[in-house]
């Protein structure tokens, strides 16, 4: 029995077709309704939790593995505790740097920043020299800049509608993120085998996903 922490929502939802075309079904898990403790095949324990979870549960060693945006990696696995197994492919979107139309990047004074991801906003201005003030935000980022309590923002776009419907434009484009599989490093050497059934079937329909979409 492998126990997997599993992001809910937009993580939870594009797993689903993925799991499918491994031959699990998902029933259990599109049906669960409230239900945070969903059994598949008989053999997978999915625990439904926020993204900002899932290395807490891994790190802990109350699951053996995770699923999860590598956005949430980027913030909270620099020491590399957690280890990455899969690029799933999916949940793809990418970090920016966004402000208003007219606020001027050259300005001698010392920026805020708005974000859900401090570590993340920390390299980056630290990578281009500049010393920032970093407001963490849990969500609506796009209000900093509109609302004066921040100069730009450190977020996610993947439609770039939330961005153009409130009047943001992009500085610079990050990384690009996709959701991945992890494991908790105690598992990986106890549950080998169990576990790299699972990631040799989950590669095999990412590749094949990837080709269908070329
Ligand atoms: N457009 C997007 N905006 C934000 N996250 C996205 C987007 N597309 C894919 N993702 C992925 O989905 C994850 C967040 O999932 P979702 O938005 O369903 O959860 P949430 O509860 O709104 O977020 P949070 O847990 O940060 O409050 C992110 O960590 C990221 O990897
Ligand atoms: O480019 P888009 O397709 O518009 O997607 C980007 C938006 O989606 C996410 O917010 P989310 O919906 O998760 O809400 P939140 O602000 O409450 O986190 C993200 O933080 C952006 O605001």
């Amino acid at each position: 029995m492998l126990k997997i922490a599993l992001t809910k929502g937009r993580v939870e939802q594009k797993l689903i077709p993925l799991l499918q075309r491994c031959g699990i079904d998902c029933d259990p898990l599109i049906n669960k309704q409230r239900k945070l403790i969903i059994t598949l095949a008989d053999q997978y324990h999915f625990i439904l939790v926020k993204g900002d979870d899932v290395c807490t549960y891994l790190r802990k060693g109350t699951v053996d593995l995770g699923v999860v945006g590598s956005d949430v990696l980027a913030e909270q696995n620099a020491d590399n505790q957690v280890d990455e197994l899969l690029d799933l492919g999916t949940g793809r979107c990418q970090f920016i740097v966004a402000a208003k139309q007219d606020f001027n990047w050259q300005t001698p004074h010392r920026k805020v920043i708005g974000t859900k991801y401090p570590e993340v906003a920390r390299r980056y201005f630290s990578s281009i020299g500049e010393d920032v003030e970093i407001i963490k935000i849990a969500g609506s980022v796009e209000l900093a800049p509109l609302t004066g309590l921040a100069d730009a923002i450190v977020d996610l776009t993947e439609t770039g509608t939330t961005l153009r419907v409130n009047h943001l434009v992009v500085h610079d484009w990050l990384d690009v993120i996709t959701s991945r599989l992890v494991a908790n490093p105690v598992a990986l050497k106890q549950k080998r085998n169990e576990i790299f059934k699972l990631v040799d079937q989950l590669q095999t329909v990412v590749e094949e996903s990837e080709y269908e979409n070329i």
